[in-house]
């Protein structure tokens, strides 16, 4: 982690877990465990019924509320979507894009991935952008190839000044939700990669400022050791993210 350029963000994907209730109930526990919390950035994204519900229960605490996903489209007749005025006006402040969940089951591209980009600067969110490649495509060692397209993809049209609101998040399909991690140095040469695709688009300043997260079955046991790494500025956490002892243990772990 490089504290001196860059904030180090911790964030949750709770994916299709907690109903409203569960979700309040969470975040109490959460909260006092964090209110001395200063080293780093604190999200939870959350399903949209649940928004409401997390933004009111973390009022007053340092954890910011996110969305999983969100539409391009300002309005219109697009059922069972949500729009970024919709978002707003809940209180979230993060919005997870390209998630390879999404990408996988309901037909995200590259280029919706940069549409919805645009919209969340536009709209005032910080987007966490979601990169990652398979296991087929890291066997065949064309990794790089792949996040470096997505990243130029999901960039694309977007100026030095916004980028720096932008979060990558590292997601190599391969380790979600398996207990497959990636190795540290794995992670922190993806994430090294990552930002060189950033510097040679927006230049050393730009790219130094931007998080870049690992995520990928990031738990209480293997944070300390990612987190460690120069390229690693945070962590995108799914099973762990819903426990708040071992969401709580990974942000402490962020704290070096
Ligand atoms: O997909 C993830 C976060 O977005 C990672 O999920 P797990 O931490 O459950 O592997």
């Amino acid at each position: 982690m490089n504290r001196r350029y860059r904030k180090t963000i911790i964030a949750g994907n709770w994916k299709m877990n907690m109903t409203p209730s569960q979700a309040k109930a969470l975040i109490e526990e959460l909260k006092p465990l964090v209110s001395k919390v200063k080293w780093c950035e604190m999200v939870l994204c959350v399903p949209y019924v649940d928004i409401p519900t997390a933004v009111k229960a973390a009022k007053g605490s340092k954890i910011a509320i996110g969305a999983e996903n969100m539409h391009f489209e300002p309005k219109g007749a697009y059922t069972g979507e949500v729009s970024a005025d919709m978002l707003k006006e809940c209180g979230v402040k993060y919005v997870i894009i390209g998630h390879s969940e999404r990408r996988q089951y309901f037909a995200e591209t590259d280029e919706t991935v940069n549409k919805k980009v645009k919209v969340a600067l536009e709209n005032g969110f910080r987007p966490i952008v979601c990169v990652g490649e398979s296991l087929d495509e890291r066997e065949q060692d064309i990794w790089s190839e792949i996040v470096r397209k997505q990243v130029k993809c999901a960039m694309q049209g977007v100026s030095v000044d916004d980028v720096k609101k932008v979060v990558i998040a590292y997601e190599p399909i391969w380790a979600i939700g398996t207990g497959k991690t990636a190795t540290a140095d794995q992670a922190n040469e993806v994430c090294g990669a990552i930002r060189d695709c950033l510097r040679e688009l927006y230049g050393a300043r730009a790219a130094r400022a931007i998080t870049i997260q690992y995520g990928g079955s990031m738990n209480a046991k293997n944070a300390a050791e990612l987190l460690s790494k120069p390229d690693v500025d945070g962590g995108l956490i799914g099973g762990a993210s819903l426990k708040p002892n071992d969401f709580f243990a990974i942000i402490e772990a962020a704290n070096q």
